[in-house]
This record gives C-alpha cells, sequence and structure tokens, in this order.
C-alpha cells in the first residue's frame, strides 16, 4: 500500500468510558490527555463530558479517542447503564490517597458487567490508580491494586492528572490493548518523554540543607 492510500485510510473511533467516585480526577484525567491543561478547582460532573481526541498508533494508524468522562454521582442512576452500553475500552479510576475511591470501584465495575452480560465482546478494563504526585499520602498499597488486576484481567496504571505523569502513556497503552497493537519500547518512551529527576550531588552536599534546598530538574527522554 502506498503512502498516500494509508493516510486515506479512515480513523478508527473508540468509546472509552472513565468511571470511578466524585473527586478520583476523572475529569482532570479527560482534560490533561485531551487538552494538556489541569485545574486545580474542583468541578463536580453533573452527568457526563465528553472529549475527543485523535492520535496516532504504531503503523500510521489513527485513532480517534472519544472520551466519556462520567460524572461519579451516576452510580446507581438511569443513565449509567446507557453511558457504559458500547464502550471498548473502561478506565476504573480511583485516588491513591482515598482508599474508599478503591473499595467502591467494585460497584463501578459490576454496573459495566451488568450492562456487558449479554454482549458477545467485552470491553477492556483499566484500573488507574490517580495522584500519585501524592504519593506520600497513599494509603492504597500498590499490591492491592494488582491483586485486583490480577483476578479481573485487567490493564494496570498508575497516573497524575496534575502533572501529567503517565497520562498520555495511559490512554495510548488502551487503545493499543484494545486494538490489538504491540507498542515497542522506543514508542513506550516516546510517551513517556518528560520525566522528573532530582539532581542528587553526592559528595557535595552542604553539611545543612536548609542553607542549600535540594533542586529539582526535568530531564528528556527521547
Ligand atoms: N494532587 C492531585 N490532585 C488531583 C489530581 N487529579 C485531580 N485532582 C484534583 O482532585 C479534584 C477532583 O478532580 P476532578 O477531575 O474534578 O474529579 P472527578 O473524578 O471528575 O469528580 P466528579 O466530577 O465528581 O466525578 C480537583 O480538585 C482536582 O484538581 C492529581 O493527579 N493530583
Amino acid at each position: 500500500m502506498s503512502d498516500s492510500e494509508e493516510e486515506e485510510s479512515p480513523d478508527r473511533q473508540l468509546k472509552l468510558v472513565v468511571l470511578g467516585d466524585g473527586t478520583t480526577g476523572k475529569t482532570s484525567l479527560a482534560t490533561r490527555f485531551a487538552q494538556e491543561t489541569f485545574g486545580k478547582q474542583y468541578k463536580q460532573t453533573i452527568g457526563l463530558d465528553f472529549f475527543l481526541k485523535r492520535i496516532i498508533l504504531p503503523g500510521n494508524l489513527n485513532v480517534t479517542l472519544q472520551v466519556w468522562d462520567v460524572g461519579g454521582q451516576t452510580i446507581g442512576g438511569k443513565m449509567l447503564d446507557k453511558y457504559i452500553y458500547g464502550a471498548q475500552g473502561i478506565l476504573l479510576v480511583y485516588d491513591i490517597t482515598n482508599g474508599q475511591s478503591f473499595e467502591n470501584l467494585e460497584d463501578w465495575y459490576n454496573a459495566v458487567k451488568k450492562v456487558n452480560e449479554e454482549s458477545e465482546t467485552q470491553p477492556l478494563v483499566a484500573l488507574v490508580g490517580n495522584k500519585i504526585d501524592l504519593e506520600h499520602m497513599r494509603t492504597v498499597k500498590a499490591d492491592k491494586h494488582q491483586r485486583f488486576c490480577q483476578e479481573n484481567n485487567f490493564s494496570s496504571h498508575f497516573v497524575s492528572a496534575k502533572t501529567g505523569d503517565s497520562v498520555f502513556l495511559c490512554f495510548q497503552r488502551i487503545a493499543a490493548d484494545i486494538l490489538g497493537i504491540k507498542l515497542n519500547k522506543a514508542e513506550l518512551e516516546q510517551s513517556q518523554r518528560v520525566v522528573k529527576a532530582d539532581i542528587v550531588n553526592y559528595g557535595q552536599e552542604p553539611v545543612t540543607r536548609t542553607v542549600n534546598p535540594p533542586r529539582s530538574s526535568m530531564c528528556a527522554v527521547q
């Protein structure tokens, strides 16, 4: 197939539904991914928000991701089933500093299972621990997260909508998994472009740190 023919191939569309308790950061994740922004102010999602983002997967495959950001208050409501229906991917989001938000994912997952009970194809489900910038306040242990993934065959993700850490990677991996595309190491690293790193001056540290506080810097991994 020539290049021009490849360019003309229509986009694949994937419906991804983001579920989880209120304030876990679903809207923040969606806006970080789709608009590359982050708002500190909490604004509750009433019902549903909707985002579109086009990404390119290996093989020059254009994929448009429809991200359905479902308000945390919709659990138990009439509309939830309709939002979930037809999703190829589900993101179950919790806040790593909020144990209850992790426990409640059971209910969210039950809603997903109910909608797909009679369906031949099952959506890919991703477990997403958000707010890893607050690692020092973590209450949900990583092994609990991993166990939940293994028991249910979820893919596993840790992200921060605030810093953007691993957000693009998360959506890219989910899209690739749904389409059965394998990402190689270089492609995975490419989406991890910005990595935070502390500068450590071994042997040159002043005795009192208060005089010269530790610095941090960004480095690019290409
Ligand atoms: N520190 C930190 N705060 C975050 C992060 N993601 C979201 N927040 C904050 O958490 C609060 C809730 O974020 P939202 O994205 O509105 O949460 P939501 O899950 O969409 O909430 P509902 O609309 O009620 O379902 C906001 O104040 C965000 O700024 C993160 O990665 N780190």
